[in-house]
This record gives C-alpha cells, sequence and structure tokens, in this order.
C-alpha cells in the first residue's frame, strides 16, 4: 500500500467515553471482523477487561476501507485505555500514531482524562480530530459539549466536529472519511535503513517474545537479521505480519506500516517496549528517544500462594507486557520469598492480580500497599539525606528519625453541582486540602492537594457513590511535604509479623489500631489455643485482642470438671504455647483484605 493510502490513528477519551464501541463500529463498517465476532467487544479481549468493562491494554485492528474517493485505504486503528493508572499505555500508542480521534461523551461533556489524552497527544505532535459521541442519548448535551472541546485549544476551535453514536453506528462512516481526509498520511522512507518502534509486547510461551511494532523506516522480511538499539540483542524474523486485530502473517512489512514480529528471544527482559529495531547490515543512525516507564508510585510485597517459580515467571513475563508494573525479590519472616511489586496506582494493582490469575492461572498473595516515603534520620551526616522506604518493614525505629516527608498529589475533580458538598466532605476526611475551586456551568472543578497514600480503594469508591458515579479524577505528582507517620506493627503472640506491618497517619491510630485488632480476631486462622494479637506503635501497644482457641478454654471457670482432667488439659495447652511461640502462623489472604478495608 502506497504511502499515501495509509492513515495510523489512535482513538483517545477519557474513562467510558465509547471508545471500544466506536473501534468495533469500525471494523464492522470496512468488515474487518464479521457482525458475529463482533457480539463481544473484540478489542477489549482480556478477562479483566471484559470484567471491568475497560480498557487496560492497548490493542491494534488493521482495517481496509474503500473511500468515496474510489480508492482504498488501510486504516490501523489503535486502541488506547481511559483509566488514570493507563496513561502509559496511551502514550505507547500515540507514539506510534500520526493522529487522534479526541472522543467526547456528549452526556458527559469534556473531562479530566479528556484534557490529559489530548495533552499527551499534542506533545506527540498529532493532528487531532474531535468527535462528540452518544448524541442518541436522550441526556446529550450537543451544543454544550461542542462548546467545551471548542476552548480545548486553538486548533479544535476551527477544527470539524463530527456527532455520533457509537452504539447505533449513526455518523460512523463520516468518521471513516474523516479519517481519510483530515488526518495525515505517514511519512517515511522505504529505501532508507529500518527504523522501526516496538510500541507493545507479549510473550508466547513456544514461540518467544512477540512485539507491536510501527515502521517508520525500511522495510522487513522473513528471515531478516535485526538489532533491538537499546540492549544490543540480535535476531532473526521468525514470522512478521498484520493486526486484523488477530495476527495475520504476511511477506513484508514497509516504511508506514504497523504491524507484529515473532522475535523468538525468550528473554522477555531484553525487549523492552520503546527500543528501537534496526536492521544489521544497514543499521540507522539514530534511534529513537524511547519512552520513560513512568516510575511506579503504590507498592505492596507479592508472595506465592503455591509456587514461587511459577508466580516469578508469570511476573516477568507481566513485565514485559506492561513496562509500568515492576518487581524486585523480597522476603518476609512471615510469609517466605516473594517480591516487592511497583504499580501506577490501586486499579492497576488489581489488574495486574487478576490478569495473574486469568492469563497465567497464579494465585497471589498481596500485602498491604504502601507509598515511597522519604525518612530523614536523626543522626545524618547531611540534613539533605534521606532514606527511600516503599516497603514499610525497612521504616526505621522512631527513635532514629528526624522526620518523614511522603508524597502529595495534586487531584482535579469534576463532579456535577447537586453532589459537590458530599465530595468535599470526603476528600476532606481523606486528608484533602482545598486549593481551588471552578464553575464549569453545570459541573464543578475542586483542585485539592492529597497524600497519595490516601487514593486507595475507599476513596475512589466513596467518590463514585457520593457523585453517583459522576466524578472524575485526575492526579499529578506534586512533591514531598512532611508527614506525622508511625509504623504500626502487629505481634501475634507476642512475636512480630513483618508482613503486617504498615505505615499509618499518626492522628488515626487510636481508631486504626482498635478496628484493625477487631478484624484480625476473625481473619486470623485460630488454633488450639488463645493468641493474643497487639497492635504497637513506637514501642506502645495500642490495642489487643485475643484470637479465641479452636475448642473450649480448660482454664474457664463455669467449665464443669474435675480439678485433676482441668491441670491435665491446662499443662497440654501451654505445651501447645510454647511450641507456638516457635511456629509460624498462616496468613490468608483475607488478613491483608481486612487491613485494606479499614476505614478511620
Ligand atoms: N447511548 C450510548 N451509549 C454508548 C455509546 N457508545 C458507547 N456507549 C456505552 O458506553 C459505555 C462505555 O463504552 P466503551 O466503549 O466500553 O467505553 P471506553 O471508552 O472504551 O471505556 P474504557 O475502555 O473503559 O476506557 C458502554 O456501556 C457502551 O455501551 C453511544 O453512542 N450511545
Amino acid at each position: 500500500m502506497e504511502l499515501t493510502h495509509i492513515r495510523n490513528f489512535s482513538i483517545i477519551a477519557h474513562i467510558d467515553h465509547g471508545k471500544s464501541t466506536l473501534a468495533d463500529q469500525i471494523m464492522a463498517v470496512t468488515q474487518t471482523v464479521s457482525a458475529r465476532q463482533l457480539s463481544d467487544q473484540l478489542l477489549d479481549d482480556l478477562t479483566v477487561e471484559k470484567n471491568h468493562g475497560v480498557t487496560v491494554k492497548a490493542r491494534t485492528a488493521r482495517n481496509l476501507y474503500q473511500a468515496d474517493d474510489g480508492h482504498v485505504y488501510e486504516l490501523n486503528l489503535i486502541d488506547t485505555p481511559g483509566h488514570v493508572d493507563f496513561n502509559y499505555e496511551v502514550e505507547k500508542s500515540l507514539a506510534a500514531s500520526d493522529g487522534a480521534i479526541l472522543l467526547v461523551d456528549a452526556t458527559q461533556g469534556v473531562q479530566a482524562q479528556t484534557v490529559a489524552n489530548l495533552r499527551l497527544a499534542e506533545q506527540a505532535g498529532l493532528v487531532i480530530l474531535p468527535v462528540i459521541n452518544k448524541i442518541d442519548s436522550v441526556n446529550a448535551q450537543i451544543a454544550a459539549t461542542e462548546k467545551q472541546i471548542r476552548q480545548l485549544n486553538p486548533e479544535l476551535a476551527q477544527a470539524p466536529i463530527l456527532q455520533i453514536s457509537a452504539k447505533t453506528g449513526q455518523g460512523v462512516p463520516e468518521v471513516l472519511e474523516a479519517i481519510v481526509h483530515y488526518l495525515p498520511a505517514p511519512q517515511g522512507q522505504v529505501q532508507a535503513p529500518l527504523k522501526a518502534l516496538i510500541f507493545d509486547s507479549v510473550y508466547d510461551p513456544f514461540k518467544g517474545v512477540i512485539v507491536n511494532l510501527r515502521l517508520f523506516d525500511g522495510q522487513l522480511q522473513q528471515n531478516d537479521q535485526l538489532q533491538l538499539m537499546a540492549s544490543q540483542k540480535t535476531f532473526h524474523v521468525h514470522e512478521l505480519g498484520i493486526l486484523t486485530p488477530d495476527r495475520t502473517p504476511t511477506t513484508t512489512l514497509k516504511a508506514g506500516d504497523v504491524g507484529y514480529l515473532i522475535t523468538g528471544i525468550k528473554d522477555p527482559q531484553q525487549v523492552r517496549v520503546g527500543d528501537t529495531i534496526t536492521s544489521v547490515n544497514h543499521p540507522t543512525a539514530q534511534p529513537f528517544p524511547g519512552y520513560q516507564p513512568p516510575k511506579p508510585t503504590v507498592f505492596t510485597g507479592l508472595y506465592p500462594v503455591k509456587d514461587y517459580k511459577t508466580l516469578k515467571e508469570a511476573l516477568q513475563k507481566l513485565t514485559l507486557n506492561d513496562p509500568s508494573f515492576q518487581i524486585s525479590p523480597e522476603t518476609s519472616d512471615a510469609l517466605g520469598p516473594g517480591f516487592r511489586g511497583g504499580f501506577l496506582g490501586i486499579f492497576h494493582l488489581q489488574i495486574i492480580k487478576e490478569r495473574l490469575l486469568n492469563e497465567f492461572g497464579v494465585e497471589v498473595l498481596t500485602t498491604v500497599p504502601n507509598v515511597t516515603y522519604h525518612v530523614h534520620l536523626a543522626e545524618a551526616a547531611d540534613p539533605k539525606q534521606f532514606l527511600t522506604v516503599n516497603n514499610p518493614v525497612r521504616f526505621p525505629d522512631f527513635s532514629q528519625i528526624n522526620y518523614v516527608t511522603e508524597p502529595i498529589l495534586r487531584a482535579t475533580i469534576v463532579t456535577p453541582e447537586n453532589t459537590v458538598n458530599n465530595v468535599m466532605k470526603w476528600t476532606e476526611h481523606y486528608k484533602g486540602v482545598l486549593m481551588d475551586i471552578q464553575n464549569q456551568g453545570q459541573l464543578i472543578k475542586l483542585i485539592y492537594k492529597i497524600p497519595l497514600s490516601e487514593l486507595d480503594y475507599n476513596f475512589f469508591s466513596r467518590l463514585k457513590s457520593t457523585s453517583h458515579g459522576y466524578a472524575s479524577l485526575s492526579t499529578k505528582f506534586l512533591d514531598y511535604e512532611p508527614a506525622d507517620v508511625v509504623r504500626l506493627d502487629v505481634r501475634v503472640n507476642y512475636s512480630r509479623v513483618d508482613a503486617l506491618t504498615f505505615i499509618i497517619h499518626r492522628p488515626d491510630a487510636p481508631q486504626l489500631t482498635q478496628k484493625l485488632v477487631t478484624k484480625l480476631k476473625y481473619t486470623i486462622p485460630r488454633r488450639l489455643y488463645p493468641m493474643p494479637v497487639q497492635a504497637v506503635v513506637e514501642g506502645k501497644v495500642l490495642a489487643r485482642v485475643d484470637v479465641p482457641p479452636l475448642r473450649k478454654n480448660a482454664a474457664a471457670n463455669n467449665e464443669k470438671r474435675s480439678i485433676s482432667k482441668k491441670q491435665a488439659l491446662l499443662r497440654r495447652q501451654n505445651l501447645n504455647k510454647r511450641q507456638a511461640a516457635h511456629n509460624d502462623i498462616e496468613l490468608p489472604q483475607e488478613v491483608f483484605n481486612a487491613i485494606l478495608d479499614l476505614e478511620v
């Protein structure tokens, strides 16, 4: 296909504004897939995506479209995720595109992620085609949405704005025509040395690493000798082809094309998204700058429920598929060898956990998530120096600490006027400090400073429920600021259980510790003897309960037993207690979930 007849584009939008539905419609109109295949949303094929109804991984599909001018065009569409935790996937999709459709839901108007994704597309230098979706809905506010789009940037003030219903298909043919006439064709030279960008990769146990790539210059054929420019690894092409959206082998790929490549490389670590692929014989001079994988912000321990080796392999493959997820080995006294996982947010952690189960059949035990703290020690030679702690067990004893700082975010919440009071009440409950408030018609924009550690499951669900699902949230790292935090240790049977250590804000300590021990009483598996559970902060036991024994307590006064039987029972139970001091206690996932659910 000539370059002038190719279009590489992404669809960007706020979560749930209809990207996947539009992607499916485009594939249906161009007959890339049959109507039957479309019964399920095709591009969302990870099980987690179907369960949550959101796109997690960006997906690519090639469509052949006969335009009104009589020519056939190759439209390579890249579906992108909309959730704030997956910005990194969006950036990758944009780097491989020349244009982007900015989709806005007419019932909600411009939202936080609409703007965030638009800014990413502007940075990538893409031409933007704005499209208003869901015009079939009775709640659609088309004129207001158009006005909001026009205000986003000077180009959009002039751009044609299409109105569609991705659900019914109304207006979708016009979108295809606009893609052909409004979005640019790729530039590049087939004769130049090969220069291709890896924008996605997956691991296949039989075929090794499979990459999705965009060719900017040159061409590719079966058996070509290639090199990954960052890792310097050389390999030859096992198979190449296009994504329709299934992998379909072809004989060549040329400048401007988007496709896949089976590398045969068995070590996932050697292939990095953002790396440049070139030819060994005619290498390109300059690789792409590459993406900067974002730094993880939330950390948790990942421990095997069954087998360490299977967990390790599955985790390594997932880190390849999702470079924003990072792992390093760690060992816990209570749980044995495992990993510390770094994530972009709580939702990201949840998705990784589910993908481990769905795609690899591996169950994983996750400890309480935490953020990275900067701990300034009392006896530090240089007052500017600090200890970076992302594992609570490494949090120093309080006697050694001068002060601690924690990551603070700027959170932008956009919510309907009638829910604003409740949203503000809850955000402040989660230690949000209001910085600004702006009126945007029927929507109110609230800007808060909020500790990252407060943005957990509870905060998200509270925000959604108090705003009846309408509030949108976007966050940006602001700075590290001093925080009054303390380490909370849990002792079971008088010995500390390292996997249950976590960091909390000091003012929450009295209430939290009380709730914690009460929950643990019912989740820690019982033994034959009573087990005291203590929550300890700065050397003081703030709360205590006893996990009741599995059977009756021989020492209980109201039991009608002979004295000698009681004494015999007591002797046995004492023996058990002593043994217990050396026994590991069992920690099922419910114990950690009980901590996650805690609210002040
Ligand atoms: N009424 C109406 N509903 C629509 C339209 N387009 C999409 N929807 C519905 O909106 C919801 C979200 O659509 P998706 O296509 O999954 O949204 P998305 O933007 O891909 O969402 P993420 O992948 O989670 O970012 C679904 O329930 C769709 O059925 C439309 O044109 N009209």
